[in-house]
């Protein structure tokens, strides 16, 4: 797909930006704190309803505005020429697709996929198992939508139990029922998990392949906090847990405590990696995201790459152009014009305006 043309208004510090986007390379250009990384934000936003910062809905309406809108101009391989705009309020969020509101996350998750370089993503590898599960459940939901009723079903029994848990635990026929809740859509979660990360793994160890051609290879796992298989076995270990949970007052185990491990030569890179080995994987594994959108929505994803490709040396950059698949669309930022983004259209961003450059 490929994003025609932008329009923000009051998203962040961006007052009012309105471009059209030419061919399939833009670069934002700016110094520090003008806004390019919250242009991309804006466009992320398409492919969950999500900042990719995490950042709350009232944290992206303007400071003083009472709302945010987007509009996007899209090309679409599936839909065609499309239109999307998203109004935020502090209350809630409007989404209308081709004059229809969209009323369920799942009809419209993932169905305009984008994938993320950010340099925040040194965090990745060494940060909260919660980053790398968020991703992980990002990547999947975007694709199947059974994944995200089983996602959305386990965090509201979890959400209960822990609930009753604070509560004392006494009313145990209510955990039970939410125990079995929990169970019968962990089991689906697992399983749907260990499949996705096995075809991520693969585009994965492909993707680093080609961006670092040494003698490396890396490798993704799963690395599931109970090996529970069934939902009986996996109501039966809540059964075992309970009085455990009930002092702490919360679910120790079960999917919400799952992790991805990335390994560097069959080592966790968590350890192992140098700094640029460990930027290397990140991007590969944001290649295999993008691989992986493409073979399961036949989509090819825009890339939005905020000031991560200065960070790689001239070989590494090289390789990562040349490693692109499907020629996507590329909107990436920096505080200077690479060597290498001859005939990208620039788009120069200052004080929250966002303008072509003649
Ligand atoms: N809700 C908001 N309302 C107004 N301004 C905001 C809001 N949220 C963030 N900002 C401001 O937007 C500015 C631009 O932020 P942004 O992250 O886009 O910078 P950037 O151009 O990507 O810079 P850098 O090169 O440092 O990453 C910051 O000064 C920030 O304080």
């Amino acid at each position: 797909m490929r994003f025609a043309a932008v329009t923000l208004q009051d998203f962040r510090n961006l007052p009012l930006a309105e471009v059209a986007l030419v061919g399939r390379r833009t670069f934002l250009l700016g110094s520090n704190a003008q806004g390019k990384t919250n242009f991309l934000e804006a466009m992320g936003y398409v492919t969950a309803l999500r900042s990719f910062r995490a950042a709350e809905t009232r944290a992206l309406i303007g400071v003083g505005r009472p709302q945010a809108g987007m509009a996007f101009g899209i090309e679409h391989e599936t839909f065609g020429a499309s239109r999307v705009t998203i109004t935020l309020r502090p209350d809630g969020r409007e989404v209308m697709w081709e004059q229809g509101k969209v009323t369920r996350l799942g009809d419209f998750l993932g169905r305009f996929p984008t994938v993320v370089f950010s340099s925040q993503d040194n965090q990745f590898l060494r940060g909260a198992p919660a980053l790398r599960r968020r991703w992980l459940d990002l990547t999947l939901a975007a694709m199947d939508p059974a994944y995200l009723i089983a996602l959305q079903s386990c965090t509201r029994a979890l959400a209960e139990r822990n609930l009753l848990l604070k509560q004392g635990g006494r009313d145990t026929g209510a955990i039970e029922a939410f125990e079995h809740e929990l169970a019968a859509h962990a089991v689906t979660l697992v399983a749907k998990r260990a499949a996705g990360i096995a075809e991520l793994g693969e585009a994965f160890r492909a993707a680093h392949a080609r961006l670092v051609p040494d003698s490396e290879t890396a490798g993704l796992i799963y690395a599931p906090d109970s090996a529970a298989a069934t939902r009986e076995a996996f109501a039966a270990l809540l059964a075992k847990n309970r009085p455990r949970d009930t002092l702490l007052k919360s679910t120790e185990h079960g999917p919400h405590r799952d992790d991805i491990e990335l390994l560097l030569n069959g080592r966790p890179a968590r350890q192992f990696a140098s700094e640029g080995q460990q930027r290397c994987l990140v991007i590969a594994l944001r290649l295999a995201q993008a691989a992986y959108f493409k073979a399961k929505g036949g989509v090819t994803p825009v890339l939005l790459c905020d000031d991560v490709l200065g960070e790689l040396d001239p070989m590494r950059r090289e390789r990562f152009w040349a490693s692109l698949e499907h020629d996507p669309q590329v909107v990436a930022t920096g505080t200077s014009l690479p060597a290498d983004a001859a005939g990208w259209q620039v788009l120069r961003v200052e004080g929250g305006a966002v303008m072509a450059e003649v």
